[in-house]
């Protein structure tokens, strides 16, 4: 079979999963035997819709913050070699910001022969840079280090592996097609060799485009709807809460913004011995549709005053959604966009598994510290969860036609 053959059938193999998918047919039951029935003279169909869509690499931000969340995920840290210095960095970004700017338009990345997505089209892929402090040591640049970028306070429940966090560099890779996300992380690591090594590297995903019969909130391991209390771009102060603004500091921080990685393992053999109304109580809202316990559906205000019938706070002491909104943490506000992660189980039996927790804010010190203080002196969730992993990253804004991400820190 030729290259063209392949690229062929698998195509007509999407496009008939993705129709099936629309129709809402089952794709458990059907696709295996829809893809069976491909031959090579039916005529070929469009790409699917979830394969056609484009993520712009230009911008006022870079992507990967306000597109919404996909469903494959790919998080990779990088430290500089010893040898590499400002120049060899500056040349990195370029190589990067090329290949991701093609690959985001569907197009192959130069000089790469993996074939790995040469069948999809771009599947909403993001590729988001980011700085972490040791750059600026490593480059020379520690003028130009951001405030914002001094290091996490320690946390007391914080049980690290410090080989899994920070890193001078950081890539935050999200698409609808798992290949697509492999590839690009691929592409990207093999651009690296000789200036950065792979420090840490982990794998996450959300719920497929088309999974629930209407779109809706995220799921995450607990099975807790996640993600409704997020600040809206809608919102007044969206861009005040996520984004440095146009005249913040240092300047080449412009429309940028700051991620907080944290990998967060659930609990999960502890949390499944727990009724549903227990688990229900630890966060505040109904799992079945994330509506407040104090009534209403999933977007009615949590009334933190109702009372059950009993006389009890409807939203417990402890509940997290008492301790985390912005009114009860002098404003502190943060974009929540994670990836869950499972990663085998452990020697005791129980699931690896859990949250690649991603917050973003203008920043950390006033989005997602102040929160996270609140929740380590003790909220009902911390019983079930463990912060394994932590590091920071300064998000440029996003480039200009022409320029690569980092270029006005890097040439300034
Ligand atoms: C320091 C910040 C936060 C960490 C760490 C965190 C971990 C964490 N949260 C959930 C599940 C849910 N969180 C929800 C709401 C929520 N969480 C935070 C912050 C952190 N969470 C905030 C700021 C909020 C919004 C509060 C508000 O304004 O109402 C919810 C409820 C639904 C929602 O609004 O998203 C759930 C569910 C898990 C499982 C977890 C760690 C694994
Ligand atoms: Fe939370």
């Amino acid at each position: 079979m030729t290259d063209d053959d392949t690229t062929f059938s698998r195509r007509r193999l999407l496009g008939t999963v993705g129709a099936a998918g629309a129709t809402g047919i089952a794709l458990g039951a059907t696709g295996g035997v829809a893809g069976a029935a491909v031959t090579r003279d039916d005529p070929p169909t469009d790409l699917a819709t979830v394969g056609s869509t484009a993520v712009a690499f230009h911008g006022r931000h870079q992507s990967g913050i306000v597109t919404p969340q996909q469903a494959a995920g790919q998080l990779v840290a990088f430290d500089l070699t010893p040898a590499a210095g400002r120049k060899e960095a500056a040349a990195l970004l370029r190589r990067w910001s090329r290949a991701a700017e093609r690959m985001m338009a569907g197009d192959p990345p130069d000089g790469d022969h993996s074939g790995v997505a040469l069948d999809a089209g771009p599947s909403s892929l993001t590729v988001t840079f980011g700085f972490g402090r040791g750059f600026f040591e490593r480059t020379g640049l520690e003028a130009r280090l951001p405030d914002a970028l001094r290091p996490l306070p320690e946390f007391s429940a914080d049980a690290l592996d410090e080989d899994r966090s920070g890193g001078d560099l950081w890539i935050q890779i999200g698409s609808d097609d798992g290949l697509v996300a492999f590839h690009a992380l691929r592409v990207l690591q093999r651009d690296a060799a000789g200036t950065a090594r792979v420090r840490w590297q982990m794998s996450g995903f959300n719920r497929s485009l088309g999974a629930t019969p209407e779109p809706m909130t995220q799921r995450n391991l607990m099975g807790q709807v996640d993600g409704t209390n997020n600040p809206k771009p809608s919102d007044e102060d969206f861009d005040k809460r996520v984004f440095v603004p146009a005249d913040g500091s240092p300047d080449w921080m412009a429309h940028g913004s700051y991620a907080v990685f944290r990998r967060i393992r659930m609990l999960l053999d502890s949390w499944d011995e727990q009724s549903r109304a227990e688990q229900e109580k630890v966060i505040g809202r109904r799992k079945s549709d994330g509506a407040p316990l104090s009534g209403g559906t999933e977007r009615t205000p949590v009334d933190m005053t109702a009372r059950t019938g009993d006389g009890d706070l409807a939203i417990a002491a402890d509940a997290h959604v008492r301790i985390t909104p912005p009114d009860a943490n002098q404003g502190a506000a943060m974009l929540r966009r994670p990836f869950s992660y499972h990663d085998g189980f452990l020697d005791d039996g129980a699931p690896d598994a859990g949250l690649l927790f991603i917050a973003w804010q203008a920043d950390p010190l006033t989005g997602f510290v102040p929160v996270q203080r609140r929740l380590d002196s003790g909220d009902a969730l911390s019983r079930f969860i463990r912060h394994e992993a932590s590091a920071l990253f300064a998000v440029p804004g996003g480039p200009g036609k022409g320029e690569y991400v980092g270029q006005r820190l890097l040439e300034a």
